[in-house]
């Protein structure tokens, strides 16, 4: 095991990864839009030209949003203005600006892909894309063509930042009990020494889900005897989620209060929504246009419009709606300035306004829901918990993980993730450990977005100070594995699909539940031919040796073609047109085209398969 962590140098260095990091990701996108055109940039995805504002409002935190439509003059008459294909999506960071002409010279054009206003995306329809504006007062082009293009995002990092620097900056008088057994100051407490005892009370627990397998109730006890942290890892498909949420329960009946986060979005939402099903009182914090629809009911956003204290709040609204649409009516430089002032002190009461009801619904709320990252928000910040649990806790930088624990006041930890899969996608490669297998690669660099997961990740030792080391690996090898329990029973791979990771990765702990033990295509509930393919769990095509070419996305488009990443995202022509045929076989045999998957880590080969054709009966 090893020895306790200095905690300000230990913040010192996740600081000095992060800004490596944050420079790798931000280098990485201005070297795409200043040598790329706004044509070349919308292309691949990222920009969208010939916009025009149809409307500015209101949204929440009194921020202005505005809608963007395509402009009239290219839609040709009696087609619809669909905005044309494009990858940016909800919650992307955007600049808005006016769109250089036609005749605009290349060097003019490059200047203007970093200037613009800035915004975040809040919906994105087939015929409009909304944008919440960051800056209060900023002036929205309001005539002629814009375009918008996809920034990099900073703002987690900058959230990241903010906690290292406090965590860097606490004195030892202020570290708690909880916190020096996170790095490894104090041990945790033993657990209660009469729970083998039969009749420990943890033994006569009364399950929600009395379904649950032996792995899954021990962890679930484990983690409620745990005094400060208890890690549950769960190997693909063990129900690391399912028994997350009978956790939740069984802590909720001891009255416990709860904050529960997850790296992203939808590892929040899919709690959320297990939760609704046992009709749990929660709140969901987080930018509702990020949500599943599902969850809505849930979210603090939707929650505080239909509160009583709602109407006052929507009051101000209207009031800042309608001097939000007299500003784009004057042209007069002195009103505007006025309107502009006035606005000002109504998003000041609104604020205030919003934040009361706010406050007394997540004050009132026994489990909060939310990202790490919004877990730092103000709505939080300073409350207690007892307990914070994490799931999809491998998936998570360490700096992320301290957002919740740093700004809460809590004193126990439940992570619950699998350290043996792939670590979080890490841009900067001073903060990686040498792989061993890019020392032999003549060309190697890390590509951009899921593309990079497609480089052999090699795990770091949970010793070395790296971003990829998670919070969950700093932990184990701090105290060992007497912190954690481990699922072992899966649902969801054939025995022979599992064997292999079973073997290499868990130590041939994996069990399969016996409805996939040995599953086959050719049982399924609807008639399927017995053939070759669906009478094998597991198919190997040895490609090696044949003609078997890759090609970058950009030598395609180079030769005319559409791309999607302007990166170098790879593509085997060759082994797109193997996985059809044997798609087509399998739907030959009566395979249902929503019961098949194919899954390629290249965006390019991706796009590569879908181009062929697949005839489904
Ligand atoms: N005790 C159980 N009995 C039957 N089915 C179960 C049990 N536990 C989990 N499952 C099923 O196993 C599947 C995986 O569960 P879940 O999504 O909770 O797993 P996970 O470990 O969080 O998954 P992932 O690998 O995506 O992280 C689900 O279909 C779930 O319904």
């Amino acid at each position: 095991m090893q020895e306790p962590t200095d905690i300000p140098s230990f913040a010192a260095t996740q600081l000095t990864l992060l800004d490596a990091e944050l420079k790798a990701e931000l280098s990485e996108t201005n070297a795409l839009l200043s040598s790329h055109t706004p044509t070349a940039l919308a292309r691949a995805g990222l920009a969208i030209l010939n916009l025009n504002v149809s409307s500015i409002r209101t949204g929440l935190g009194g921020k202005t949003v505005v809608e963007l439509g395509l402009d009239p003059a290219v839609v040709t008459k009696g087609d619809k203005a669909d905005i044309p294909e494009h990858g940016i999506r909800v919650g992307d960071i955007v600049a808005l600006q006016d769109q250089p002409a036609g005749s605009a010279k290349k060097t003019e054009k490059r200047e203007l892909a970093i200037k613009g206003v800035e915004g975040v995306v809040l919906r994105v329809k087939r015929e409009a894309i909304e944008i919440i504006l960051d800056k209060e007062d900023a002036d929205v082009p309001s005539a002629g063509k814009l375009w918008l293009v996809k920034l990099a995002n900073d703002v987690t990092y900058k959230r990241m930042n903010q906690t290292m620097s406090r965590l860097q900056k606490l004195e030892d008088r202020e570290y708690t009990p909880f916190m020096r057994v996170l790095f490894g100051q104090d041990s945790p407490s033993p657990l209660p020494s009469d729970l083998n005892d039969p009749s420990h009370p943890l033994h006569k627990l009364e399950w929600n889900d009395p379904s649950l397998n032996h792995s899954q109730k021990e962890a679930v006890k484990f983690a409620l005897a745990s005094r400060e942290i208890a890690l549950i890892h769960g190997p693909p498909g063990t129900g690391k989620t399912h028994t997350l949420i009978e956790l939740i329960l069984q802590l909720l009946k001891q009255k416990l209060r709860l904050l529960v986060c997850g790296p992203s979005n939808i590892s929040v939402d899919n709690i959320v929504e297990r939760l609704a099903a046992h009709k749990v009182p929660m709140i969901r914090l987080g930018h509702p246009a990020r949500l599943l629809p599902s969850v809505l009911n849930h979210s603090l956003d939707v929650l505080t419009k239909t509160s009583d204290a709602a109407a006052l709040v929507q009051d101000v609204r209207k009031e800042m709606d309608d001097k939000q649409s007299s500003i784009r009516k004057t042209r007069n430089a002195r009103e505007r300035r006025q309107i502009y002032a006035d606005l000002k002190e109504l998003r000041k009461e609104y604020r205030e306004r919003e934040k009361g009801c706010v406050d007394n619904l997540v004050q009132g709320s026994k489990v909060v829901l939310a990202t790490l990252h919004g877990a730092g928000g103000f709505h939080v910040k300073g409350q207690e918990f007892d307990v914070v649990i994490v799931d999809e806790a491998s998936q998570a930088l360490e700096a992320q993980c301290w957002v919740p624990l740093l700004w809460v006041k809590a004193s126990k930890l439940v992570l619950a993730g699998d350290h043996l899969q792939l670590p979080p996608t890490i841009k900067s490669l001073n903060s990686k450990q040498t792989k061993p297998s890019q020392k032999n690669k003549k060309d190697a660099k890390v590509s951009n977005g899921e593309d990079s997961r497609a480089e052999t990740p090699v795990k770091p030792a949970a010793s070395s100070t790296t971003l990829e080391t998670t919070l969950f690996d700093r932990l184990l090898a701090l105290h060992g594995p007497s912190i954690k329990r481990m699922l072992t029973t899966q649902y969801r791979m054939h025995e022979a699909i599992m064997r292999f990771p079973s073997n290499e990765l868990y130590e041939s702990k994996l069990i399969a539940a016996d409805f996939v033990k040995d599953r086959l295509l050719k049982d399924m509930p609807y008639e399927v031919e017995d053939t070759d393919d669906t009478r094998e769990p597991i198919v190997f095509f040895d490609t090696q040796g044949g003609d078997f070419a890759e090609k970058t996305e950009e030598e395609e488009i180079k030769k005319g073609g559409k791309g999607m990443s302007l990166g170098d995202s790879k593509s085997n022509e060759a082994e797109a047109a193997l996985v059809t045929m044997h798609v087509n076989n399998l739907a030959k045999a009566g395979v249902k085209a929503e019961d098949i998957a194919v899954v390629t880590p290249y965006n390019a080969q991706v796009r590569g398969t879908a181009m062929h054709d697949i005839v489904f009966a």
